[in-house]
C-alpha cells in the first residue's frame, strides 16, 4: 500500500488504529477451542468486529511461530483474510546478514504479502535493504520501544552526546524515504515522541503501548503528529480480551469504537478530517 493510499484510508475511516492481532491460545474463548483452527476463528471474528473501525493489523508473528506448522496456517489464512484495503504489518522484528534477510523479506512480502515488516537495526544497512528493494512495501525500524528494556541500550550516548536511538533514525532515514520507511515509537515515551519527531519530520511512526501497558493516545498525537496524521497507534491486548467470554468480538468492536472515537476527534482538531 502506497502513503498516500494509507493516509485516504485514514481519513475515510477516521482512524488511525492498527489492531494487533497477537492471538494467544490461552487467552481465546474456551468455547473456540474445538473448532479446526481456533485462532483462525478468532481472528477472523475480530477482524469482521473491527474492520469499519481501524486501518491496519499487526499480527505479532511469535504467537503463531510457537505452534509449528499449524500456526503459519493461520497465520496465511488471516493475512488472506484481511480486507485489501487495510495495511498489514508482519510484527517479526526480524533483521540479519543481507544474505538472510533477503529471505526474511520473501517469507513476509511474497508468501504472505504483509505490506510491512518490523525490524531490528542492531545489523545494519544491509540487513534493512533486501526488504527495501520491494518497492511497494514497508519496512518499520525499531527506533524507541516501549518497554522497560528499551532503557538499556536506546538511551546510550556517543561522545558528542547523541543518543543511540537517535543515532538510528539519522542514519536509517538515509537508506528509505518516508513512502517505505516507518519507525516504531512506544506510546509509553510520550516525552520521546516528540525527539523522534523532531529529527525525522515526515516519517509514519507505528505506536504500541496505549491499552494494557499504559500509554496515553492524546499525548501521541500532541508530540508524535505531523500534517499527514503520521501515527499507526497499535492496541492488542485492550482490544482482543476485552472479553473472555462468547461476546469477545462485540466487546473488541466496542473497545475499537472507543478508541477510534477518541482518534476521530483528535482528526477534527488537527484539520486533517
Ligand atoms: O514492534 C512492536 O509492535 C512493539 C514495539 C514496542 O516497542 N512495544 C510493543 O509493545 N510492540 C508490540 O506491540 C504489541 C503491544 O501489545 P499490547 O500491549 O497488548 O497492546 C505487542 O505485539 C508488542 O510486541
Amino acid at each position: 500500500m502506497t502513503r498516500e493510499k494509507l493516509i485516504q484510508e485514514i481519513k475515510s475511516t477516521k482512524s488511525f488504529l492498527c489492531v494487533g492481532l497477537d492471538t494467544d491460545m490461552d487467552r481465546i474463548p474456551k468455547h473456540l477451542l474445538d473448532t479446526e483452527d481456533p485462532i483462525f476463528e478468532f481472528n477472523k471474528a475480530i477482524i469482521d468486529a473491527t474492520k469499519d473501525h481501524c486501518v491496519a493489523y499487526k499480527p505479532n508473528i511469535a504467537f503463531y511461530e510457537c505452534l509449528g506448522p499449524k500456526g503459519w496456517e493461520s497465520l496465511k489464512k488471516t493475512i488472506d483474510y484481511i480486507p485489501k484495503n487495510k495495511f498489514t504489518i508482519a510484527d517479526a522484528k526480524r533483521g540479519d546478514i543481507g544474505n538472510t534477510s533477503r529471505y526474511y523479506a520473501k517469507t513476509f512480502f511474497e508468501y504472505m504479502d504483509f505490506d510491512a515488516v518490523t525490524i531490528a537495526p542492531y545489523m545494519g544497512e544491509d540487513s534493512i535493504t533486501p526488504f527495501l528493494e520491494y518497492k511497494d512495501k514497508w519496512v518499520i525500524v525499531l527506533a524507541l520501544t516501549s518497554n522497560k528494556g528499551a532503557l538499556d541500550f536506546q538511551f546510550m550516548t556517543d561522545l558528542s552526546g547523541e543518543k543511540l536511538y537517535e543515532n538510528v533514525l539519522k542514519k536509517t532515514s538515509k537508506w528509505g524515504s518516508a513512502e517505505q520507511l516507518m519507525y516504531v515509537v512506544g506510546a509509553t515515551r510520550s516525552e520521546g515522541i516528540q525527539s523522534v519527531r523532531n529529527i525525522v519530520p515526515n516519517y509514519f511512526f507505528l505506536v504500541p503501548g496505549i491499552g494494557a501497558q499504559g500509554g496515553s493516545l492524546n499525548d501521541t498525537a500532541q508530540y508524535g503528529w505531523n500534517d499527514d496524521c503520521g501515527l499507526l497507534v497499535n492496541s492488542s491486548r485492550g482490544i482482543l480480551y476485552a472479553s473472555e467470554g462468547e461476546d469477545f468480538a462485540s466487546k473488541a468492536q466496542e473497545k475499537a469504537i472507543e478508541v477510534q472515537q477518541e482518534m476521530e476527534v483528535i482528526l477534527k482538531d488537527k484539520g486533517l478530517i
